[in-house]
């Protein structure tokens, strides 16, 4: 049990450490405890509950049991609800930070940038709850009028990763608490922290219990909890963002109770620059959208493509800027790129570029793990380049998910566009170019559900997330993400004609 958070946390409010579960508005110790590691440093960071089916059976129980008062609260009092929960993290954001920087790597301005974004869902969706509209249809038949209403879907189910440890989880239970629906959410091992802290502040805005319920457990425990919360008729959402491969193994699991399955899953960004870009723009964006966390975001360039006439000078400025990347553990001030989550992920990392520099490839920079001065163990690995890579090596097909920028070469449009389609995946994909005609052509015609134009930096609230083919299914934040919590009721007056 970990009852006092680490003093060098430097935690000005310590209620916000959390090592037990949530559920039915209690904090619950489970039936055992599973270790939380500090990514910078390898060592053990806190002690958290471990549950099991009986907890998941518990809180399942607690959200049906919450659902009727919470569905028959005005869109208002709900509204009122979540804009008080958005204010109190807001309020805790260096808290907040700190926590995620500790368990998760990420350097503090990430994470204070995280707890914003995250944020902004709630403080988003707080705005839409209150427009859920439904619509009347002119009928055909003058004895009859065609309504047709939208309700909350029921107990919902969110699953999330450790890559971005708060935002995940308020992208997912914002739109449904907006809508009406309790949350059960269960966070990835690696990150349990920084849920809890949400859970403690959600409890302080005022939700009543059942409607908000946290699970952790440890990676086989965490197996056991979905295999709860799929099987389960009563949970009629499953929300997941993670791997393409657990996506897989989740989707399969609902099939049965024929639950609405939202998916954020993997990603393999094409990063596409012609000859007529602004070259120092495309390599600020280049920069952006690979490093951002170490390269841990879904949305990631995984391979750039550069046009002929622009690939040297591209690949030079990017090495060098790649090159000036300050890297460290999170919490250090100006630390600007922080450890692999580990060291699983840093054995990948350095497959990949293993792989391409023995197919090749030419190593402009990076390629090495690294160790921070004056600090001991972690999972660094240094901002990497490589140029002169082929669609044969892995880091063009598989997802890196490190700070790995292999280059590859194209001459045409035509080739830039089927090679960056040349994926299961088709979440993100960016492209650089000033021409406004190819805008709209390679903007048409990539395989992708977000497209980035001469920007590196794409996820916002208002706009709707999420990926086509193996990437997923649905949309998160925009309006649209409040429909995914919603059904559908058509109801059909009779006998109105006198
Ligand atoms: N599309 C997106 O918005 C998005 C966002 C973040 C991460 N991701 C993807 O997630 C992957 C990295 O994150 P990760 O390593 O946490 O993913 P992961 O799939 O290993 O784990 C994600 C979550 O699923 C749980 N989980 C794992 N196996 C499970 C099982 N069999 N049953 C029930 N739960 C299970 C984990 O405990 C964790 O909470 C990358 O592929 C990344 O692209 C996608
Ligand atoms: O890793 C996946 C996240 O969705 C990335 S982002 O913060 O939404 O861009």
């Amino acid at each position: 049990m970990s009852p006092t958070p680490p003093p060098d946390l430097q935690l000005a409010d310590a209620g916000l450490w959390r090592c037990n579960a949530f559920l039915a508005g209690a904090w619950q110790a489970g039936t055992g405890r599973f270790t939380v590691h500090a990514p910078a440093s390898g060592e053990t960071l806190a002690e958290v509950a471990a549950l099991g089916e009986a907890e998941a059976q518990a809180a399942i129980a607690a959200a049906e049991a919450a659902w009727p008062a919470w569905r028959a609260q005005t869109a208002k009092a709900r509204a009122a609800l979540l804009q008080r929960w958005f204010l109190l993290i807001t309020a805790a954001t260096e808290d907040l930070a700190r926590l995620m920087s500790a368990e998760q790597g990420k350097p503090l301005a990430e994470a204070r940038a995280e707890v914003g974004y995250g944020a902004s869902f709630v403080e988003w969706f707080a705005e839409e709850a209150r427009r859920v509209h439904g619509e009347t249809i002119p009928a055909t038949d003058p004895s009859k009028r065609i309504l047709v209403l939208k309700q909350p879907i029921g107990v919902c189910a969110a699953i999330t990763p450790w890559n971005f440890p708060l935002a995940m989880i308020t992208r997912k239970v914002a739109p449904a608490l907006a809508a009406g629906c309790p949350v059960i959410i269960k966070p990835a091992e690696q990150t349990p922290l920084t849920a809890l802290a949400l859970a403690e502040l959600a409890q302080r805005a005022g939700f009543p219990p059942g409607v908000l319920n946290v699970l952790t457990a440890d990676g086989p425990g965490s197996i056991a909890l979905g295999r709860v919360l799929c099987a389960s008729p009563a949970v009629r959402h499953l929300s997941f963002t993670g791997s393409t491969e657990v996506g897989r193994i989740l989707a399969a699991q609902c099939a049965p109770t024929v639950k609405k399955l939202a998916l954020e899953l993997g990603g393999n960004a094409p990063f596409l620059v012609f000859d007529d870009a602004d070259l120092e723009a495309a390599v600020e964006g280049a920069l952006a959208a690979k490093y951002r966390n170490a390269g841990q975001t879904c949305v990631c360039a995984n391979r750039f493509y550069v046009q002929d006439g622009i690939y040297e000078a591209f690949v030079q400025r990017l090495a060098e800027k790649a090159a000036a990347l300050r890297v460290g553990p999170g919490t250090r001030e100006g630390v600007q790129q922080g450890p692999l989550i580990d060291a699983a992920a840093l054995a990948k990392v350095e497959s990949h570029v293993a792989d391409a520099l023995a197919g090749g490839a030419r190593l402009l920079t990076g390629g090495r793990r690294v160790q921070p001065a004056d600090h001991a163990g972690g999972h660094f690995y240094a901002p990497t380049v490589l140029a002169d890579v082929t669609p044969a090596m892995r880091c063009t097909r598989e997802e890196t998910f490190g700070p790995v920028a292999p280059v590859l070469r194209f001459h045409t449009e035509a080739e830039a566009l089927a090679a960056a389609n040349a994926s299961e995946f088709g979440l993100a994909a960016y492209v650089y170019t000033r021409d406004i005609g190819r805008v709209m052509r390679v903007s048409e015609g990539l395989e992708s559900g977000i497209v980035g134009v001469n920007t590196g930096i794409i996820s916002t609230a208002e706009a709707p997330f999420g990926g086509v083919k193996q990437s997923g299914l649905g949309r998160e934040g925009s309006h649209h993400g409040l429909d995914e919590y919603l059904e559908m009721k058509y109801v059909c007056l009779g006998g109105l004609d006198g």
